[in-house]
């Protein structure tokens, strides 16, 4: 493997807690209550605008609102993108571990690539990404599997010679349309995805070669 490719929020970062502040400052500004953080979380991994649209219909909210809706929530995360978001499971020492094995890694996002770097870099993570790719950076978002080729591309790597770790069926669905081998990470949304043992992901660790080799 010479390459791991990252899915950000619900993988590397727990992201619920700002994306919930930041939805519910959107659902202030319009009188329409507050949602808890659990459900905002599962409206996460299809970018923001899909958030806003899945939230509207929950809520009953006018479809016509949602890019409006979706720019305000968005410049109230990108305010304050790193209050309470955190790092899951052994991101911190496992990622510099396989950059030091010579695994290049990238991440492949449907944030906003901007937003993507911020939180990155206030996590610390980004000084051992060789390539970020946003919503924005293609004209096209997960599952479809251009974002996640173009990550490919960045790397200079191939389909087969790299892993994508995800936490939605949107990360499968656009690792198969990739040909890119996935894992399913066992925390958060990802705990609800039906994956074979051999595609979860318990910790970033595993991905190291000696981690396999040691069986
Ligand atoms: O839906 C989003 O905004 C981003 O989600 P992702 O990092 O899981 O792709
Ligand atoms: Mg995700």
């Amino acid at each position: 493997m010479k390459a791991a490719i990252f899915d950000l929020d619900g993988t590397l970062v727990d992201s619920a807690p700002d994306i919930a502040h930041a939805v519910n400052l959107m659902l202030a500004d319009r009188g329409a209550p507050a949602q808890e953080v659990s459900f905002i979380e599962t409206l996460v991994g299809e970018g923001a605008r899909m958030l806003v649209v899945k939230l509207h219909r929950a809520l009953g909210l006018p479809d016509a609102d949602v890019d409006r809706d979706t720019r305000i929530y968005l410049d109230h995360y990108a305010a304050r993108p790193v209050a309470d978001s955190t790092l899951y499971a052994d991101a911190a020492t496992a990622l510099p571990a396989l950059r030091a094995a010579g695994i290049k890694l990238g991440v492949c996002t449907n944030k906003p690539q901007v937003l993507a770097e911020q939180v990155l870099d206030r996590l610390g993570l980004l000084p051992h990404l060789s390539a970020v790719v946003g919503a924005d950076t293609t004209p096209h978002v997960k599952p479809d599997p251009r974002p996640l080729l173009h990550t490919l591309d960045l790397l200079g790597v191939a389909s087969g010679e790299t892993v994508y770790v995800g936490d939605t069926g949107i990360d499968l669905a656009c690792a198969r349309a990739a040909g890119v081998p996935c894992r399913i990470v066992d925390w958060g949304t990802g705990r609800a995805v039906p994956v074979e043992e051999p595609a979860r992901l318990r910790r970033f660790a595993d991905l190291l070669p000696a981690a396999v080799t040691a069986g």
